[in-house]
């Protein structure tokens, strides 16, 4: 409470320097030079309910060591930037392919330009971005950019283990992902089933879950894009077949991409209907501004299909009923208070109606969806804003004890994996108050 009373104090005399109110791009060094930020870093934050993996590890960790691995090319399309270890050209809509090692020699600031392929990082990201449409543009681009450098198996094996360790070093002890399980190809152009992309993760899982004792690891949930039926038919067939095969790592099943521009819950549910029994089911739901629109339906299939947790749910608060049926039912919501900011749903996080939903007491868990496409390494810099924009100004260490236990009694993790999650954050979390009490003692 002490650190964040001078820190909201200071802001509400200087509002230009208060991070609280600012768009993350404008704030980050702000937030970072105060005091609350590197307490919440310390924080044990439980698990981490809703990241995507191929967004999920810091742009800077990707141009430093993945475009350092032979191999990697580079090519322009209509669309932007492809990157890719392919040597066969392949379906990028590119008429040539530069070798980055060469381009880096006669290039300034090589890498810096390249970062700006996976990075949507702007000074003045409302002269940029000015519609919610632009930035989709571009943040989808993305995606197309880094997707075929993430699908070359040795990429892919760093990449992951990267995510692991930037989540382990934020302090997260367990997350349950989101992927498509892209095929992975090798050097020599093989392509792999999705089953060895499975297997590729669950090792990887294994081994970081060994050399880090006090990590419970990740498990997956399946995701197929939103934008078309048949995508969406073959995702769910594909997601059957994994999950029959590993029930225990492929958990459950989610409709991803920009929900105001796809396919609604209710427009596929003889589709959504052939999903088995024993899949959990994790949907997206209210990542809009369109109040009434068939877009804002899908916040009540999703809880008439019986979703475990909604992603976003920042259309809820426009809804009482479903708001009702959310807290009965027990279905948390996962909050990304930066995705929602820099993808323009809403300016000022105080604004936020993730506010709303904790004066209510709604069940939900701050999470950070795309982390490395906003230069927001961990779940930290949203807790940050949990705290300072969506809580009030008398909430303090309560409040993200909540919400980091939250994370962990909504997870799907099995009943003993609970139990000794919550026994090992019990202990940590006890350890943590007790260094940040001497801390703030010798500071006295
Ligand atoms: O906040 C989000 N809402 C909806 N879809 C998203 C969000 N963040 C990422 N993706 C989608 O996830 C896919 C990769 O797993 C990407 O294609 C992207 O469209």
């Amino acid at each position: 409470m002490n650190l964040k009373e001078k820190e909201l104090d200071r802001g509400f005399s200087h509002e230009d320097q208060n991070p609280a109110a600012l768009h993350f791009f404008k704030a980050k060094s702000l937030i970072e030079k105060g005091d609350v930020f590197p307490f919440l870093k310390k924080m044990p934050k439980g698990a981490l309910l809703h990241v995507h993996d191929s967004a999920s590890v810091s742009s800077k960790w990707v141009i430093k060591n993945l475009t350092y691995m032979t191999g990697m090319l580079r090519c322009s399309s209509s669309k932007g930037d492809v990157f890719t270890f392919r040597k066969l050209k392949q379906k990028h809509g590119c008429s040539y392919y530069y070798k980055v090692s060469e381009e880096r020699n006669w290039s300034r600031k090589y890498d810096e330009k390249l970062e700006k392929s996976i990075n949507l990082r702007a000074a003045y990201p409302e002269m940029v971005f000015p519609n919610l449409g632009d930035i989709w543009t571009r943040f989808q681009g993305m995606f197309s950019t880094f997707n075929d450098a993430f699908a070359y198996v040795h990429a892919f094996r760093r990449y992951i283990w990267q995510m692991l360790a930037e989540l382990y070093s934020d302090n997260v002890m367990y997350a349950e992902v989101r992927s498509t399980l892209p095929e992975l190809y090798d050097q020599n152009g093989k392509i792999y089933p999705k089953e060895f992309t499975v297997r590729e993760y669950i090792n990887i899982n294994k081994n970081f879950v060994k050399k880090y004792g006090d990590f419970l690891g990740i498990k997956i949930i399946y995701c197929g894009l939103r934008h078309d039926l048949n995508t969406i038919k073959t995702s769910i067939k594909e997601f059957k077949q994994l999950h029959k095969n590993f029930p225990d790592f492929i958990i459950g099943f989610d409709l991803v991409g920009q929900e105001d521009k796809g396919k609604t819950l209710f427009s596929v549910l003889n589709e959504l209907n052939d999903l088995p029994k024993s899949a959990k089911l994790f949907f997206h739901g209210g990542e809009t501004n369109w109040f009434g629109s068939v877009m804002d339906t899908n916040l009540l299939d999703a809880i008439l299909l019986k979703t475990k947790r909604i992603g976003h749910g920042y259309a809820l608060a426009k809804h009482p009923i479903l708001m009702e049926k959310v807290i009965n039912k027990e279905i948390a919501l996962e909050v990304s208070p930066i995705s929602n900011q820099v993808l323009n749903l809403v300016w000022d996080l105080r604004n936020h109606p993730a506010a709303i939903y904790l004066s209510k007491n709604i069940p939900m868990t701050i999470t950070n969806d795309d982390p490395g496409f906003w230069d927001a390494q961990g779940v930290t810099y949203d807790f940050y804003y949990a705290i300072m924009s969506l809580a009030p100004n008398d909430a303090g260490i309560r409040l993200l004890k909540g919400l980091v236990w939250n994370s962990l009694n909504y997870s799907v993790l099995t009943y003993g994996e609970k139990q000794r999650g919550l026994n090992i954050l019990d202990r940590r979390w006890n350890s943590f108050l007790i260094a940040a009490h001497f801390r703030s003692r010798k500071k006295a």
